[in-house]
């Protein structure tokens, strides 16, 4: 069987990525192209890497031309796509179609209306399904709820790429209750290290070659990254306490065009920092999650052998995730780290597994499962 599917921000870094996953994948047809100052121009001339769509015609995103087609893959500045989807359903009820619509952008993500007002501002447009098939829920040690909640939804808002660095290194810990997050323990830490596409493919100064390489440039800082509270959320779904709330969220541009390195501590329990050997204890609650090194477990991310450390360069262009876990003795805090392409495993190849399990297709079909080296 196959489906249809239409991109909508089709010449973006997002819906480029997508497109070159969904070009390979053996089930899906690719339908509409849209955007909206390039509608008319040729998708070559935005993505010339992409060969096999160099000739379509860009077409003004217009729900009319989207809601006819199984699958809307939505990759839109966020605020945007809220209100592209909400016209999208108008006219698939009209139509009586019933698009599986994703949405790459942030519209979607948060269940709490105030954490959208206090972090976005714009109208709140509700929260659908979770596109992160290996969120862990609360009293899990494998994940399958998320799964099972994917694979009966039409609707799915795809995680930020900063938020699934951040959640995969770290619940783990919070689902086997590992981590303290009781309300007076010390706040969670995550400084990333992050590559420029992230930040979309439109001008900006701090990103022209002048300024940005050579140099590492942090941005959002001091709690105001709008990727805060969709962190918090997934981490109280994998069964955090309140003090989960007090995450403290650094990101540092650095001179690579694709890739998240998230480094996280947080403290541990009393459990691990009294045990004789901390490190296989937490070692183990990551295995169990993920699986081993070398043992079946999530086929998408990787808990590396004790002792090495996830890199951006080894997961670039794939939809892999490395993670890793050491107990700091003096700080008495699990360090944890998770390595992702942003385009890759924090965007388009997430889209693709909740594409795959909702349509009932295997999840990692049309994911790419290795990376690029060098
Ligand atoms: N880049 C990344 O690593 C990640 C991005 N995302 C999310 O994906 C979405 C897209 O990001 P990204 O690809 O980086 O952004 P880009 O700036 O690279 O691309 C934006 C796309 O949206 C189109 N567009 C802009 N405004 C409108 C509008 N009002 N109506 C219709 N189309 C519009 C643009 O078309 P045109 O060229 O014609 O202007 C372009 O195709 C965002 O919500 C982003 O936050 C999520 C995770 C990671
Ligand atoms: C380098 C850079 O600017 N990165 C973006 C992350 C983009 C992302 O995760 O996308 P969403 O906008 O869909 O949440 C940022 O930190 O805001």
């Amino acid at each position: 069987m196959t489906w249809t599917a239409a991109v909508a921000g089709a010449t973006g870094y997002a819906g480029g990525e997508a497109l070159r996953l969904l070009a390979a994948h053996p089930q899906i047809e690719i339908g509409a192209l849209t955007a909206a100052s390039s509608a008319g121009t040729q998708l070559g001339q935005h993505h010339p890497h992409l060969a096999s769509l160099a000739g379509r015609t860009v077409e003004p995103t217009e729900a009319v031309r989207l809601a006819r087609h199984d699958v809307v893959i939505l990759a839109l500045p966020h605020g945007a796509s809220g209100e592209v989807t909400a016209a999208i359903e108008a006219e698939a009820r009209a139509a009586g179609t019933d698009p599986l619509l994703i949405d790459c952008g942030a519209d979607h993500r948060l269940t709490d209306p105030q954490a959208w007002a206090a972090f976005y501002g714009s109208d709140y447009a509700g929260a659908w399904s979770y596109g992160m098939p290996e969120l862990l829920h609360a009293g899990e040690r494998t994940a399958s709820a998320q799964r099972a909640e994917l694979a009966a939804t039409r609707r799915i808002a795809v995680p930020g790429c900063n938020v699934t660095a951040v959640t995969l290194a770290a619940q783990p810990g919070i689902a086997a209750g590992l981590l303290d997050t009781s309300p007076d323990a010390p706040a969670i830490t995550a400084v990333l290290a992050v590559g420029y596409s992230g930040a979309g493919k439109s001008l900006k100064p701090h990103l022209t070659a002048a300024e940005a390489l050579g140099s590492a440039q942090p941005y959002a800082v001091g709690g105001t990254h709008r990727h805060i509270p969709e962190i918090t959320q997934n981490l109280l779904v994998a069964g955090a306490g309140s003090g989960a709330g007090r995450l403290a969220f650094t990101p540092v541009l650095v001179p690579m065009s694709r890739g998240i390195l998230a480094t996280v501590t947080a403290p541990v329990t009393s459990a691990v920092h009294d045990s004789d050997d901390p490190t296989a204890m937490l070692r183990q609650a990551w295995a169990q999650a993920y699986g081993g090194p070398g043992e079946d477990g999530e086929a998408l991310i990787h808990l590396l052998p004790q002792g090495t450390w996830p890199t951006t360069g080894a997961v670039a262009g794939s939809g892999l995730a490395t993670v890793q876990v050491a107990y700091d003795p003096v700080a008495r805090a699990a360090t944890m780290l998770c390595a992702i392409d942003n385009l890759g495993k924090g965007t388009a190849s997430a889209a693709l597994q909740s594409l795959n399990l909702a349509l009932g297709i295997p999840e990692t079909t049309g994911v790419i499962t290795e990376g690029v080296a060098p």
